[in-house]
Formats: structure tokens, sequence, C-alpha cells
């Protein structure tokens, strides 16, 4: 085992409708069995995981480890606090506990125990290097780990976080069916909008734009692979805009995105890979940064992909 002084818990005991707890429960007791220190710090709110991960990056001791257990908006969060930080290249280690777990199905540890993956993380000397997004508006700059939304995907998470839907079906650990639930009532309200993408110095109009997700890797809404093309690890973000349709076209995009993903080849779907990239929206539309809701308006944003370490075991 590397040397390991403290643990400082980061800990969102309501994700995943409880999943997060469970998880703790058996890191805690794994912890205690081999008499490890560590502290607990419980987010109760909305931001709390930004406050809590900041304050530990700018405090963290010698041989001390932050880790993140929750879901993918306390990873978020938790995140984006050690950016803000003095310390802002501090590793984070994450058990994943959420509804959704994107990000831990993007880096494939998503079916790992969290005592196995406790094990692993302290038995890591060095951390991993995993790609980011990076998107930095006029007003703020965030960081994320899995996509940044515009149109039809954000109005699902904003109308899944609304309904009642995502308890019951959490509940029966059916976190892609409350997702799917939600878009049929969001398709039926969701309109074109345009748009405007300037890669490589090149500005592309779409009139028409439906879907966007500037993404790191393959994973939206739970499990969905809006792009089986990405991965964490090319120093690429990944954009994927599918234009407005309907009636059949609907179906068989849909159908190939939730079976074999080849809606990439469709002719209705645009895609690229780049370092880096920019989008302006010209309606208020619903966005979404990795489940978190980001309101409703038009968006203007220089996208970027950097990378951060994570106290991540990915072999
Ligand atoms: N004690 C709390 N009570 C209510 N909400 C909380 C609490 N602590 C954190 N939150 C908020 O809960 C929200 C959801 O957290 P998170 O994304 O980690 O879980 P999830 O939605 O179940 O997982 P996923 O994003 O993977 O689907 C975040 O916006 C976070 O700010």
């Amino acid at each position: 085992m590397s040397k390991v002084g403290k643990l400082e818990i980061i800990l969102n005991e309501r994700a995943g409708n409880g999943q997060s707890m469970q998880a703790w429960k058996k890191v805690q007791h794994y912890l205690d069995n081999i008499n490890l220190n560590y502290q607990v710090h419980t987010t109760r709110s909305n931001g709390d995981g930004v406050r809590i991960a900041k304050y530990l990056a700018n405090n963290l001791e010698p041989y001390s480890r932050i880790i993140v257990l929750g879901g993918d908006g306390t990873l978020n969060q938790s995140l984006n606090g050690v950016k803000q930080s003095n310390n802002p290249d501090t590793p984070l280690g994450y058990i994943p506990g959420g509804s959704g777990n994107d990000f831990s199905r993007g880096i494939k540890i998503r079916k790992q125990n969290p005592t196995v993956l406790i094990q692993k993380i302290l038995a890591m000397n060095e951390p991993s290097i995993i790609d980011v997004g990076k998107a930095q508006s006029q007003d703020n700059t965030k960081y994320f780990v899995n996509n940044i939304g515009i149109g039809l995907d954000a109005f699902t998470v904003y109308e899944t976080n609304h309904s009642k839907r995502k308890d019951l079906l959490n509940k029966m650990k059916l976190g892609t069916l409350a997702y799917v639930s939600s878009l049929v009532t969001v398709i039926k309200n969701q309109n074109s909008f345009p748009l405007d993408v300037t890669v490589n110095g090149e500005t592309k109009h779409f009139d028409d734009a439906y879907i966007v997700s500037a993404t790191n890797h393959p994973y939206f809404g739970g499990g969905v692979a809006i792009d089986p093309l990405a991965t964490p690890f090319d120093q690429k973000l990944d954009l994927v805009i599918v234009h407005k349709i309907s009636g059949l076209t609907f179906i068989k995009l849909f159908t190939e995105l939730f079976t074999n993903g080849s809606h990439l080849k469709d002719k209705n779907v645009w895609h690229t890979q780049a370092a880096t990239y920019h989008l302006t929206s010209y309606a208020p539309e619903h966005g979404q940064m990795d489940g978190e809701e980001l309101g409703q308006h038009n968006f203007d944003i220089d996208f970027t992909v950097a990378q951060h370490k994570f106290w991540i075991p990915l072999h």
C-alpha cells in the first residue's frame, strides 16, 4: 500500500437515492478495519461540493487524499471547488454512488465494488490523468467530467429533476428509465434553435439544432451513448449536434442511438472531435452540465479539453 495519512471524504448521502450511502458504509467498514484515519464532509445542499472541495484543497495535509462519494453532480462540484482553490491540481478520488453514474461508466469503473475500489485507490502511488472539459463564458469558467448539453438532453435533465418519476424509478434502480420517461415528455415540447459552431477557424451555422452535446466520453442520461467514439483519454472533446427531426426519421435515429450507436453516421447528425471549439446559441434553451441544470438562456461558450489527476484506478 502507498503512504496515505488521512482521507477527506466528500459524501452526498442523497445521491442515487441512497446508493451513495450504501457505498460509503462498505468503504467505512473497510477503513475502520484497517484503522485508517478519515473525516467525512457531508454535503447538505446544492453547491456544498464546491465549497467543501475548495476548502479541502486549500488546507490538505501532506499524504492526505480527497475522496468523493456521490453522483456525477457531486464529482462535478468537487472538481470545480478544487479548480477554484489555490491548489487547482489537487487530485480527486472517486467512488460512484449516483443514479446516472455516467462518468464512472465512461471510464469503466462503474461495476466495481466500493470495497475493491477503495483498496485500489489506497494502493495507487500516482493518480490517473483523465480528460475533463473546460467551458469558459463571459461571466465564469466551469469544468465538467461528462458533458455540457443544450437542447433536448438538457430539457430532459430539467424535466427529470423536477419530476416525481425520477425518485420512484431510481428507487426501483431504473435510472435510465427515469431519463427515458422524461424524454418522452420533452420530445413533445423541444423546438429547434439556431446555433453557430467554430472549429479550427471555420464557423458552421445550424438553423435547426435540436440536441447539442459537448462531451468527454460516450454517455449522457444514465447510460445513453450519444457519442460512442468519445474517449476521456484522447485530449479531445467531442461535439455531437443533431438536427431537428420528426416522424419516422426520429424513430430510426433514436432506435440507432439506443441500440448500436450507428446514429453518428446519419445525415441528420454532425460530429467532430477537437481540443477546442466555440458554441453560440441564439434562443433561450435549457442547458445541463454533468446532469446539473445550467438554466434556460442563450449560450456563448469556449470549450477546451483539460486534464485532471484522479485517484481512480483505471486497470
Ligand atoms: N444533502 C443533500 N440534500 C439534497 N441535495 C443534495 C445534498 N447534497 C448534495 N445535493 C445535491 O444533489 C444533487 C445530485 O447529486 P449527484 O449528481 O451527486 O447525485 P445523482 O443525481 O443521484 O447522481 P447522477 O448525477 O450520477 O445521476 C447535486 O445537485 C447536489 O448539489
